[in-house]
């Protein structure tokens, strides 16, 4: 009786689950994944790992294909061939990972080729692999899109100098780091979602002690929605030359204020000399390289030579390059490939053409230049990221409109270090 009792109750709860998973599914998605999706999921991939494995060639058989009998030598194909040693898969912020074992011979790039044919065998979004150690791979099964809609948690306590901007695709928060990659890199094709990003930077830089300076050759189009906020905008190329300049000058100030006080870095100066973080966001890069005339090329040299400077000796003394742009090729001139080597921080939006994303991430990582390409024109804000720890990773950011990039620049507009635009020095 009590075995009949057991049986009705686990029916009856496998009926309402089955009942509820639709609209679980599109209300609680980490609800129905933990319930349903995973325990499903878990199920698909111990009973199909050893076909799915034979299928794309990474199972391989314990026989060599040929053998000497004799002396006759038999080929054929080995029966039931060996799969990968795995791991039971472990549940994840939506999705799951397993750990697998190469057979000798096997590099991770050889599960890399067949992500496509596992996410299918597992009916996930997409599969990832990520190399742990040598020998074994970890395979981070994605149920859906986490970049779909991006939303992060409301930041009550800013760390310095760091920004949540967005989402990454493993699930975890997308945040710029200046203190760990003190100057970036962001590319991408009009209308891909570079002003977005630097909105999102902007808006949590906003409440911190920095002084943030905008160069937006657009005429200042774009970082005009921030200037309450600003402490300097450049919106011509003069402009934006002399005020290089005197950034530059004072980077060289705060050189002698370190070396007067012994330390190595702004941060490490007594409080009352120790100056605000400078962050310089740069819009639409490719302006400050055109050049027509010998006026204009002496111009950029210095420039370009600046932009260098504040790059080189930047890190210690607390001034940040965000420098962005819709097409950077070499075609620019070799400063801006000077300039890209300085800049430890990349994000490659959607791109028109293969040389931006080249120059992007090209000479970090071949892979994450495919996996930029790809990006479609509908997929704005998404964008791939080289961060700290030289991996990359797909990321969206969130979506702040110009309106509330307005609003935020007014409401922290009484945090701007003041700049005189003659003597460069803060009040
Ligand atoms: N993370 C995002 N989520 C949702 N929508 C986005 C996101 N990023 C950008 N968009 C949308 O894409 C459009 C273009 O974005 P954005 O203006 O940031 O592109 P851009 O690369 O700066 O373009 P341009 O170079 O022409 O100024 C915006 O209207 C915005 O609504």
């Amino acid at each position: 009786m009590g075995v009949q009792i057991l049986w009705a109750v686990l029916l009856v709860a496998v009926a309402a689950l089955a009942i509820a998973a639709p609209g679980l599914r599109s209300n609680r998605p980490d609800a129905w994944w933990c319930l349903i999706g995973y325990p499903l999921s878990v199920i698909r991939i111990l009973a199909t790992w050893r076909r799915l494995t034979t299928t794309i060639g990474l199972a391989v058989p314990r026989r060599p294909a040929r053998l000497l009998v004799g002396s006759v030598v038999l080929k054929g194909d080995p029966l039931r061939p060996i799969p990968p040693r795995r791991s039971l898969p472990r549940l994840r912020q939506g999705g799951l990972e397993a750990t697998a074992r190469l057979h000798p011979g096997q590099v991770p790039d050889d599960f890399a080729r067949f992500t496509e044919a596992i996410a299918h065998a597992w009916r996930v979004f997409a599969v990832r692999i990520v190399p742990v150690g040598r020998g074994h791979v970890r395979l981070v099964a994605l149920a859906w899109d986490p970049l779909a809609s991006p939303k992060v948690p409301r930041v009550t306590q800013y760390e310095p100098l760091r920004a949540v901007v967005g989402r990454r695709e493993d699930g975890a928060v997308w945040a710029i780091d200046l203190h760990l990659v003190p100057h970036w890199f962001v590319v991408g094709a009009t209308q891909s979602g570079k002003s977005t990003l630097i909105a999102a930077l902007v808006k949590q830089l906003a409440p911190q002690r920095v002084a943030l300076f905008g160069i937006d050759l657009k005429g200042g189009l774009e970082l005009s929605l921030f200037e309450p906020r600003l402490s300097a905008l450049a919106p011509d190329r003069s402009s934006a030359g002399r005020l290089l300049a005197r950034l530059v000058a004072e980077v060289e100030t705060r050189m002698v204020l370190c070396r007067k006080a012994g330390v190595r870095s702004n941060k490490d100066l007594p409080k009352q000399l120790r100056r605000p973080p400078i962050v310089i966001i740069v819009d639409e890069v490719a302006e400050l390289y055109l050049m027509a005339t010998r006026e204009e090329k002496n111009e950029v040299g210095e420039i370009s030579t600046n932009l260098l400077r504040i790059a080189q000796l930047g890190a210690a003394l607390d001034a940040h390059l965000v420098i962005a742009g819709q097409r950077v090729g070499s075609d620019l001139g070799p400063g801006v490939t000077a300039l890209r080597a300085q800049l430890g921080g990349r994000v490659c939006h959607r791109v028109n053409d293969p040389g931006t994303a080249e120059m992007a991430l090209g000479d970090l990582s071949k892979e994450a230049l495919v996996a930029a390409q790809q990006i479609t024109t509908a997929e704005r804000g998404v964008a791939v990221t080289i961060g700290e720890d030289g991996r990359w990773m797909r990321t969206r950011s969130i979506h702040v409109t110009p309106e509330e990039a307005r609003r935020v620049a007014k409401k922290y507009a009484h945090l701007t270090p003041v700049w005189h635009e003659e003597e460069g020095t803060y009040l």
